[in-house]
């Protein structure tokens, strides 16, 4: 797997959250055209793996897609329930997500905590849920704006780290990734800086280690999230705790998340 500073066995990745965008047919297109450009530009999957969250309905087109053209190219839901499957209208479970070769699942983004009223118990019946599906977990966490003013959003993260993975064994930890995404940087440009960035990411992978030992919390990849774009994701990426981006708004537009997952070959500003 390559590194991406020497000694670091962390494969950065770039995940693409389209969210409420898009339909099937809009899929098509911006999943060609995605991988068109990364070929394009000579794109190193082993320099970045990327990755798109489609929603729910696009997802067999895009597994379609992805197998039927053997695209370097992951894919993954938006959130998946805590159930295995019986009368719950309106939710998939994790057998379906697996069925369609999804290699990630968001679970716990904050607008799914804010609109939905899902808390850290709930994430982590999903975490567990994931897992057991074979499912890869993004697990999203992450302070809003009042705790950020109050300096809090460290011990506010890390209790959010602490529910999401609360029961879980050292080996399915070390097989998730973990998302950063403060709430206040999410779609409003406001992008953390990388220290602000590195210090959370730190942070977490600090309780990692202390949990369940340094070589899981050396396994898991921590990735950041809000407003990330081509101008500022390579000095984020440079940070040293932060293994990829989680991306919302600009992953719906080909050429900047494009750039974004060669992040490797922008200047780091
Ligand atoms: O929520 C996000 C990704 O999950 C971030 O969204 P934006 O990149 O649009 O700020």
């Amino acid at each position: 797997m390559a590194s991406k500073t020497p000694g670091q066995s962390r494969k950065p990745l770039m995940a693409g959250n389209w969210k409420m965008n898009l339909n099937h047919v809009e899929a098509v297109g911006l999943v060609q055209k995605l991988t068109w450009t990364l070929d394009d530009k000579r794109h190193d999957p082993e320099k970045s793996e990327v990755v798109v969250l489609p929603p729910f309905t696009d997802l067999r087109t895009v597994q379609t897609l992805v197998e039927g053209d053997r695209l370097t190219l992951g894919y993954g839901a938006q959130d998946v329930s805590a159930h295995d499957n019986g009368a719950y209208t309106g939710e998939i479970s994790v057998e379906m997500l697996a069925k369609l070769n999804c290699s990630y699942v968001a679970v716990g983004h904050s607008e799914r905590r804010q609109y939905h009223a899902e808390d850290d118990a709930l994430v982590n019946a999903k975490t567990a849920k994931a897992l057991s599906g074979g499912i890869t977990p993004i697990v999203c966490v992450g302070e809003g704006l009042d705790v950020r003013q109050a300096g809090q959003q460290v011990p506010y993260t890390l209790s959010q780290v602490d529910g999401a993975l609360a029961g879980l064994t050292a080996e399915q930890v070390a097989a998730l990734v973990i998302a950063y995404e403060p709430v206040w940087a999410i779609g409003t440009g406001e992008v953390a800086t990388p220290e602000d960035a590195q210090e959370v990411c730190s942070a977490i992978r600090s309780r990692l280690s202390e949990v369940h030992g340094a070589d899981v919390a050396d396994k898991v990849r921590i990735l950041y999230g809000g407003s990330v774009k081509s101008n500022n994701v390579a000095s984020i990426m440079a940070q040293p705790d932060v293994d990829g981006c989680l991306v919302g708004g600009a992953s719906l537009q080909v050429e900047e998340f494009a750039a974004i997952a060669r992040f490797y070959d922008l200047p780091a500003l």
